[in-house]
């Protein structure tokens, strides 16, 4: 060891100029003395341009209805979708990601409506390029919306079936992507989704339709609260361990974003997003691929309940957990705080 760390410590009392110096040749502080010398060495920044914003889709005469379990998000419907698109693209947020609050009458066990080409999410996703075609639109291939079980996929008896899973999800994404879809995100988990998906995009005509895949997807307790925002919490039976990975594995993340990148994704996705940026860093590491994280509903909702009761400086907090997902090498993240942050930064010049 170093014989300058070894010195006695000044007692408590010394002031700082009393105090023997401890003869450091490196002091980590001094960079950080002042916020232009703070500014000037940081490693990581987070710009508008790193955000993707999910938003909720729902029927409705109303404009908006709250989302008891995210305060401070409310579904939408489509004309409101519109102008909060209007007011994204105006705030420099390169894309939406819709989720639809489908109505319980649609719900059916092969989640049918998600091939009506005039379904929520088409419908949404029309009017959306007619008003705002400079802004990127992500949306999730996946049944869960759909279906009167709340699986992602079709079942026979108590197993979700792959194979027979995904033909419907290619249905489902070749009527996004005639709705005007950029991105095709499949959140499903079923094997083989990947490539399925995008020859049947290569060969309608879809070369351009980009797919971003959840590629490592874990069966998280942190879904939580979007499924009351979609109103799953309520039809779901049982779990998604038979899909979604389990949350002890990491070298089962990088076999998921290789096969994924081997079947055609453009770019892979990591979810849930605060508790597992060491898997955001391994496959960012391991591929250099676009790679985005989800900061998931449950992350959201635990910031925005810790800020309310005053527990946490919730500004703060919001910037620093998306500024972590950007340290840990995500190119993006999806997140329901993308429009504060955009003004947050917009105001900060
Ligand atoms: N295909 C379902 C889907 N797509 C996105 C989310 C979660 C997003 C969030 O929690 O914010 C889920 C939930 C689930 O798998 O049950
Ligand atoms: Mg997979």
């Amino acid at each position: 060891m170093d014989s300058r760390v070894v010195r006695p410590f000044p007692t408590p009392s010394a002031r700082q100029g009393e105090a023997p110096s401890l003869g450091l040749t490196r002091r980590m502080r001094r960079n950080r003395k002042a916020e232009w010398s703070r500014r000037l060495v940081r490693e990581t920044r987070l710009t508008t341009d790193d955000l993707i914003w999910p938003i909720f889709l729902m029927d409705s005469s109303e404009a908006r209805s709250p989302v008891d379990w995210m305060p401070g998000v409310d579904r939408l419907n489509i004309d409101e979708a519109v102008r909060q698109s209007v007011h994204a693209a105006s705030l420099g947020i390169p894309a939406i990601a819709p989720f639809p609050f489908v109505e319980k009458s649609l719900r059916d066990p092969t989640g049918s409506e998600a091939l009506n080409a005039r379904n929520l999410m088409c419908r949404a996703v029309r009017a959306i390029k007619a008003e705002v075609p400079q802004i990127g639109i992500v949306c999730d291939a996946a049944l869960d919306p759909y279906t009167s079980h709340g699986h992602d996929g079709v079942m026979e008896g108590e197993r979700v079936l792959n194979d027979a899973s995904v033909a419907i999800l290619v249905q489902q994404a070749l009527a996004l992507a005639d709705a005007g879809a950029d991105v095709i995100a499949p959140s499903d988990m079923m094997d083989g989704r990947v490539g399925a998906i995008r020859a049947a995009l290569d060969a309608s005509g879809h070369e351009d339709v980009q797919i971003m895949a959840y590629a490592a997807k874990y069966a998280s307790a942190f879904y939580g609260p979007f499924r009351d925002a979609i109103g799953t919490n309520a039809t779901l039976i049982g779990d998604k361990r038979t899909y979604q990975m389990d949350p002890g594995n990491s070298d089962e993340a990088i076999a998921e974003v290789a096969l994924d990148l081997d079947e055609g994704a453009d770019m892979v996705m990591i979810k849930p997003g605060l508790p597992y940026l060491d898997i955001v860093a391994r496959v960012k590491d391991h591929f250099r691929v676009p790679t985005f994280a989800y900061q998931v509903s449950g992350e959201y909702a635990m910031i925005v309940a810790a800020a309310r009761n005053g527990w946490l400086d919730g500004d703060r907090a919001m910037m620093e957990s998306l500024t972590a997902f950007k340290r840990a090498g995500a190119d993006g993240v999806l997140t329901y705080f993308a429009p504060q942050v955009a003004e947050k930064l917009k105001a900060a010049g």
